[in-house]
């Protein structure tokens, strides 16, 4: 074999990254390959972007098609690489690439998220690598890390900055005071974002490869209907500042942990203490923790999103696909790291099951005793506190009679969600407090 065929479908960010990295480098990538890798059909709603590209690179032998089905009916291609996003037309494509017996290497996480379970059983069917890299935190190498590099441990939790455009807005917020709207188009601009950006916002993102890098530590189904996922809107600048002053970081943060019980599958902001590592990732870069019973905690930093670097994973998948190209099914890394007959069925928890650590900031009227009933109340559902800030206090706006409030900040131990909530239920009835109260989930990650 000389060459393999690949088909693109798609010519967006991470397809013209593709082209770029793979022509860049094409007598490097086979010689590790062991043959050329050749991309024969690229499939593009409109034609001048692409044929600009082709013309740059001089690979004036690539075919653009209009029609996506072509490339995945196209008997001449063996990898179809599909990088349009979304779930629907891109399901239709990739089960279709299958049926016709073509591998596929895609950077698609929502489609995996949402429609893996029957992508993975199709393909396996037909004896077809589906193969992922790209979908989870970009160029980190982290699936293979997981799937492979890890194989000998029962891992305990993974953790991890996985959404580079919402990292890059909070990092934009606290180092330049910038407003999150402008630093969400400048992140858009720059070719993070989803094409849908409250996906990267609203944690849903995040929640797509957390579910997938659940899947493959833990060996269980993606199940992202299960995950419990909020974004970083109803965040603050007035938040960042405060854990700051208190020694954190706010992070959105992706965590699925492995209890007895179930499994913990969660993306939410986070303060995290400044002095760890993960607190200090800043902009697009991803970063992901994976404690393992017998190599401990180990960490995986790198760029999550952009052109490049998700092409440099989309690559290495390509790379693989090749080399196993006449290898027996049989012989290969099963698409979620456990045999597809060895899977779990663990289930995921509720978010009023996990325990974890509290920063709560209560606007309150600054008058005696208000401090000692909100504490009486966490006392009363066993919530312990680890700290308590109280900031200067200032006046309402004249309307609401010049009454003194002021924020007061408790950091508490960890404690079951359902406990707090029904604090917080009856914190948010006293009248001294004056809006609803801010709550942001701490860890610790050791
Ligand atoms: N941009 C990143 O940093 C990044 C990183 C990792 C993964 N991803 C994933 O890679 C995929 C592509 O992302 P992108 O940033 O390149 O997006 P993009 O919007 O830049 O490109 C998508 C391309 O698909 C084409 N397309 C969309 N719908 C189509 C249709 N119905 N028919 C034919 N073509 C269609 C668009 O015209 C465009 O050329 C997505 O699944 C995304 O989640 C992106
Ligand atoms: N929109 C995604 C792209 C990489 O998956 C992000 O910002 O991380
Ligand atoms: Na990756």
């Amino acid at each position: 074999m000389t060459a393999v065929k690949i088909g693109v479908i798609g010519a967006g960010t991470v397809a013209g990254g593709v082209f770029h990295v793979l022509l860049r480098n094409q007598a490097e990538i086979t010689r590790r390959a062991g043959c050329k890798l050749h991309i024969v059909a690229v499939s593009s709603r409109t034609r001048s972007k692409i044929d600009n590209l082709l013309t740059t690179l001089n690979a004036n032998d690539v075919e653009v098609v209009a029609d996506p089905f072509a490339v995945v009916r196209n008997p001449n291609i063996e990898v179809v690489c599909e990088l349009i996003g979304g779930t629907t037309l891109a399901r239709e494509l990739v089960l279709e690439a299958i049926a016709h017996g073509k591998h596929v290497v895609t950077a698609n996480k929502a489609l995996l998220a949402v429609h893996g379970n029957e992508i993975f059983a199709k393909a396996r069917e037909k004896g077809v690598i589906v193969a992922f890299e790209a979908a989870v935190a970009g160029g980190i190498p982290i699936i293979k890390a997981v799937r492979e590099g890890l194989s000998a441990n029962r891992i305990q939790w993974v953790s991890g900055i996985i959404n580079g455009t919402t990292n890059f807005i909070l990092s934009e917020m606290r180092s330049k005071g910038l407003d999150f709207g402008t630093v969400l188009a400048e992140a858009q601009r720059l070719g993070y974002a989803e094409a849908d950006p409250t996906f990267d916002v609203e944690g849903v993102d995040a929640a797509h490869k957390l579910t997938l890098l659940s899947a493959i530590a833990f060996g269980i189904p993606v199940q992202f209907d299960k995950a419990y996922t909020e974004g970083i809107t109803k965040l603050t600048a007035q938040d960042i500042r405060y854990a700051e002053e208190l020694g954190y970081r706010i992070k959105l943060l992706g965590i699925t942990r492995r209890h007895p019980e179930g499994v913990e599958l969660r993306v939410h902001p986070t303060l995290i203490p400044s002095k760890r590592l993960i607190a200090n990732v800043e902009g697009a870069m991803n970063a992901v923790l994976v404690k393992g019973d017998a190599v401990g905690a180990t960490l995986y930093y790198g760029a999550g999103a952009g052109a490049e670097p998700t092409a440099s994973a989309v690559v290495a998948d390509l790379v693989d696909v090749t080399r196993l190209l006449n290898a027996d099914p049989s012989h290969r890394v099963p698409s979620l790291a456990f045999q597809h007959d060895a899977l779990d069925n663990a289930p995921i928890l509720p978010i009023s099951e996990v325990h974890t650590a509290y920063y709560l900031r209560i606007r309150v009227a600054d008058q005696p005793g208000v401090l000692a009933d909100i504490t009486r109340i966490l006392a009363d559902q066993q919530i312990s506190l680890d700290a308590v800030l109280q900031k200067e206090a200032e006046l309402f706006e004249p309307a609401s009679q010049g009454v003194a409030q002021t924020d007061l900040i408790l950091l508490t131990h960890q404690t079951q969600e359902k406990l707090m909530n029904a604090a917080l239920e009856k914190i948010q009835a006293l009248s001294s407090v004056l809006a609803p109260v801010t709550r942001i989930r701490m860890e610790e990650l050791n």
